[in-house]
């Protein structure tokens, strides 16, 4: 049985919307309500749930007659999903056969007794010993996951754990699974995947994408992704998590008379000695990303070195001390910067005392900015410091940065809890916050973020953060006062693309350079 080539991310990419909403468990349980509210009944919503699923098992299988299928249900309404999809695989011809976590006496949801009731009248098998779970899966054709849905809490415990490591055992050898709503165990706010926790091949998920769905490493566990509609009455609320599509990540389109001034005036200040291939990879990435002029600001001993990468970038020298780092006096030799439409600055700057006072100098006076890198770390004391400056500001963070200006105690910690936590510090720095990892997440001061749907193993290569920095800078410099952070999501979803595009057919060792030459094209194709 072989699945078609589509990740999870496919349910966005590809969708005919712009942006996507990414729901959590309390949308999701507001929407349910909602369609309560409305007129429908919680066993309506389930028996729609339950049919979706089973209509997941038997494409993903490409038959339903015969088909060996057994389906783990847990206590919660995931479960009851599960009872009703036995029941439809049934219908269609397929061996379902329940296995039960709990036992059979055990208080369930009205609608999941009802759909539990139902299989038993109809004559289902079920097996209430957990026993039985790994003879049957070793004869299943498909195993489906009821086990746990956006009820779940931490990693799975007692049956349900034990159910879940069985589970994971049969994929392993060999078995297809079907998660239902979500992998066990995987949370559907967060994307955290505890031990235990179930990896699917697919997952049928009900009203709307699952936040966790898109966030890693629960993306991982969820394999392709397909939504099952609930009726006209679920309407879960409007939230500010979002994904943009392909149609959404578009370019602006630029007039006929476009001019150079009209696609945005770039200054990048970074480089030092020995790391002058970051000013390059920026500058690069401004102009690929359609800045029509950059300036490149960079210590006055490697501006030759920087000038020889890119003809079309101006390069500036800024005055060095003793030791070759920026002096303090750089300040005075930028470039007037009432003539930018962005400023970029961090990518390999160091950090000394001139860096420090170079940046706070942009802080003040860019009408956009990007700090990236050391444009970070100078904060690395005071990081309160970023709350002040006079223009948009845009902050671009790894996961040992994020920790550096203010996202917990390290690097780890403050990535594990950044669902919270970077729209926290959008809000306090009232900056765009671009937390970078698999999954990149973009948040704006306002509360809205964007989920990056697509990237990969690619853009773990050096410089490809000075790249991105850059196209951040080229994309900000085009946009309307009111559209930065959007245009911030686009340009990390660009990036991210192009990552992807230069990674295929070398088994994702692409370089900065490589990501950089995918940049037009992809930006080509979603225009
Ligand atoms: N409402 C509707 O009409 C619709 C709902 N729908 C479906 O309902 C699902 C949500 O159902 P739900 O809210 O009942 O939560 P669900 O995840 O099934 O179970 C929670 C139970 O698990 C337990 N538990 C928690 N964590 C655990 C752990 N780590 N390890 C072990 N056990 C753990 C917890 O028990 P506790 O630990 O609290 O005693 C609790 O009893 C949703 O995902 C969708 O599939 C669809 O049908 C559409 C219509
Ligand atoms: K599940």
């Amino acid at each position: 049985m072989s699945l078609p080539p589509l990740s999870g991310v496919a349910a966005v990419v590809e969708s005919t919307a712009d942006v996507v909403p990414l729901l959590d468990a309390a949308a999701a349980r507001a929407g349910d309500q909602a369609a309560v509210a409305a007129g429908d009944t919680w066993s309506g919503l389930m028996e729609r749930a339950g049919g979706h699923l089973a209509r997941g098992v038997t494409r993903l299988a490409g038959r339903g007659y015969g088909l060996r299928v057994v389906i783990l249900v847990g206590k919660g309404d995931n479960g009851g999903d599960g009872w009703v999809a036995a029941r439809r695989l049934a219908e269609r011809g397929a061996q379902a056969r329940v296995v039960s976590t709990h036992p059979a006496d055990e208080p369930l949801s009205d609608a999941s007794a009802s759909a539990r009731d139902r299989w038993l009248a109809a004559g289902g098998r079920v097996s209430w010993e957990l026993a039985d779970l790994a003879p049957a899966l070793a004869r299943a054709d498909v195993a489906v996951d009821a086990l746990l849905g956006t009820g779940a809490s931490g990693a799975p415990r007692g049956a349900v754990g034990d159910a879940t490591a069985a589970l994971r055992r049969a994929r392993d050898a060999g078995v297809p699974v079907v998660a239902c709503d979500v992998p066990s165990g995987v949370g559907a706010d967060d994307g955290a995947a505890p031990d235990g926790a179930v990896v699917a091949d697919l997952t049928v998920t009900f009203g709307g994408l699952k936040r966790g769905l898109l966030l890693h490493p629960g993306a991982a566990h969820a394999g392709r992704v397909v939504i099952g509609d609930l009726g006209p009455g679920y309407v879960p609320p409007t939230g500010t998590w979002t994904a943009l599509s392909a149609r959404g990540a578009a370019p602006p389109r630029l007039g006929a008379a476009a001019d150079k001034r009209e696609r945005g005036v770039v200054l990048v200040v970074a480089g030092a000695l020995g790391t002058a291939g970051a000013a390059a990879l920026s500058s690069a990435g401004a102009l690929a990303a359609g800045a029509g002029l950059v300036t490149v600001a960079v210590p006055a001993p490697v501006r030759t070195e920087v000038a020889v990468h890119h003809p079309s970038a101006m390069v500036h020298g800024l005055p060095v001390d003793a030791d070759g780092r920026l002096a303090p006096e750089a300040v005075e030799a930028l470039p007037d910067l009432g003539g930018f439409d962005a400023v970029v600055a961090g990518p390999g700057l160091g950090h000394g005392p001139g860096a420090a006072a170079v940046v706070a100098h942009l802080r003040r006076g860019a009408r956009r900015l990007v700090l990236d890198a050391d444009g970070l770390n100078v904060h690395r004391d005071d990081p309160a410091a970023l709350a002040e400056h006079a223009g948009a500001l845009v902050l671009t963070p790894h996961e040992r940065e994020l920790a550096r200006i203010g996202g917990g105690a390290d690097g780890g910690d403050a990535w594990a809890h950044r669902v919270e936590r970077v729209p926290d510090l959008a809000r306090r720095y009232d900056a765009t916050l671009v937390a970078k990892g698999p999954g990149t997440i973009v948040a704006a001061p306002d509360g809205a973020v964007w989920v990056t749907p697509n990237g990969g193993p690619a853009l773990g290569s050096g410089g490809t953060g000075d790249v991105l920095a850059g196209m951040i800078g080229a994309a900000i410099a085009a946009a309307a006062p009111d559209a930065v952070p959007e245009a911030v999501a686009r340009a990390v979803w660009w990036h991210a693309a192009a990552g992807v595009r230069a990674g295929e057919g070398r088994a994702a060792r692409a370089t900065a350079v490589d990501l950089l030459d995918a940049v037009p094209g992809v930006l080509g194709e979603l225009a």
